[in-house]
């Protein structure tokens, strides 16, 4: 009997389950396969005793629906810069990659399908690179992979983010205010370019486009003075302006980069001190974006992929990640993804057409 293991890392994402249960599915399709699932990416196996559970038809039947992962992950304690508390409390980052793979060794796996985004797949690059069989998955809301024409999960962001605009943009207009909507995205100005778009949002505000405080200013003041009166700004948690610096914390245990959030407020700040006369109020959407069971876009993607990423193992491909590329599904060698950090280009089409809609980036 041959064994994949399945870990799901970084942020948790809705279509997780849904490239799970394509990946167990594909699987007893063929005999002498077993899919295995680490708890908490690969925190489960590397446990003592292993934390792990067979991941069958019966276990898997209809969790494409759901939210979440069934087998838990983590965006803490990287395995290739663990951070260990010394005695004198200091914290040390160790590399513990080759315990993973003696682990992964020993527990006799002959495959491995990460699923994950670009934290995590440089973790799987780093396992084949140490002799592991490894096929990954691009997971993420944040839509920030390179090499795929979308992430699984980012869709189903994007519609929530939408929806929550839809229904700020009739409170703002009723009462007159300027709402400052914030969605998730890390150093990437996906979510929110896509939710100015379909919601209708004068403002946008992303990493991309470190933003002039008096522009967004005057587009406010314009609508005000030509009397519609109410203003709706999108910002990605990553967006700073031009003099300015990201609002996030730094330095979190276990934790390889800063974490974002509270730049609705940092803008609102900003545009107080300015001296706006308009009414303000901020929503920072949060976790809402990567709850609850992905839309049907999501589920198809996510499925292709389980069942496409078991199929790479079959067919002794590894160090691949599959991807969407030109509406086709494909593969590419894992490190073509992780090269670059996928961001939205301010000369590109979808900022060019953004702003003949009307839509101010501040610069
Ligand atoms: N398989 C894994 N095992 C243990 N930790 C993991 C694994 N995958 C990801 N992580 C943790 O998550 C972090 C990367 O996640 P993050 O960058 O937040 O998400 P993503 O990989 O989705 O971009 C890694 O630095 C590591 O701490
Ligand atoms: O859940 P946490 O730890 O607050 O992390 C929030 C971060 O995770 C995300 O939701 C998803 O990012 P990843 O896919 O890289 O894990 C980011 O948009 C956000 O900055
Ligand atoms: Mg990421």
């Amino acid at each position: 009997m041959k064994k994949v293991l399945v870990a799901t890392g970084g942020g948790d994402c809705p279509g997780l389950n849904a490239v799970i249960r394509g990946i167990a599915k594909r699987a007893t399709q063929e005999k002498g396969w077993e899919v295995w699932g680490s708890y908490e990416a690969f925190n489960g196996i590397m446990e003592n005793p292993p934390r792990m559970i067979k991941l069958d038809e019966s276990n898997t039947a209809g969790i494409h629906v759901m939210g979440g992962t069934i087998i838990g992950t983590t965006n803490k304690g990287n395995p290739l810069r663990f951070p260990v508390k010394k005695a004198d409390g200091s914290v040390v980052l160790e590399n513990r990659l080759q315990f993973l793979v003696d682990t992964i060794k020993e527990l006799g796996f002959d495959a491995v399908i990460n699923i994950g985004g670009d934290g995590s797949q440089e973790i799987s690059q780093a396992l084949f690179e140490a002799g592991i069989p490894v096929v990954g998955v691009p997971k993420t809301i944040d839509n920030d992979l390179s090499s795929t024409d979308f992430t699984f999960g980012f869709q189903t962001a994007v519609q929530i983010a939408s929806d929550s605009l839809d229904r700020l943009v009739t409170t703002a207009a009723s009462h007159h205010r300027v709402m400052i909507m914030e969605v998730m995205g890390r150093n990437a100005g996906w979510i929110a370019l896509y939710t100015a778009i379909s919601g209708g949002a004068e403002v946008c505000l992303i990493p991309e486009i470190p933003y002039d405080l008096g522009k967004v200013i005057e587009k406010i003041r314009a609508r005000y003075d030509d009397g519609r009166g109410f203003v709706n700004i999108v910002i990605a948690e990553g967006a700073y302006a031009k003099d300015g610096i990201i609002t996030g914390v730094q330095g979190e245990s276990g934790r390889n980069s800063v974490r974002l959030g509270g730049v609705a407020f940092t803008l609102s700040q900003q545009l107080k001190d300015a001296g706006l006369e308009a009414e303000i109020r901020e929503t920072v959407l949060g976790h809402t974006q990567r709850g609850g069971t992905p839309i049907a876009f999501d589920r198809v993607i996510a499925s292709v992929f389980g069942v496409k990423a078991m199929e790479l193992v079959l067919d002794g491909k590894f160090g691949q990640l599959v991807v969407l590329k030109n509406n086709d599904f494909s593969s590419v060698p894992i490190t073509e993804a992780i090269k670059t950090y996928h961001v939205v280009d301010p000369s590109g089409t979808l900022v060019q057409a953004a702003k003949g809609l009307g839509i101010t980036f501040g610069d």
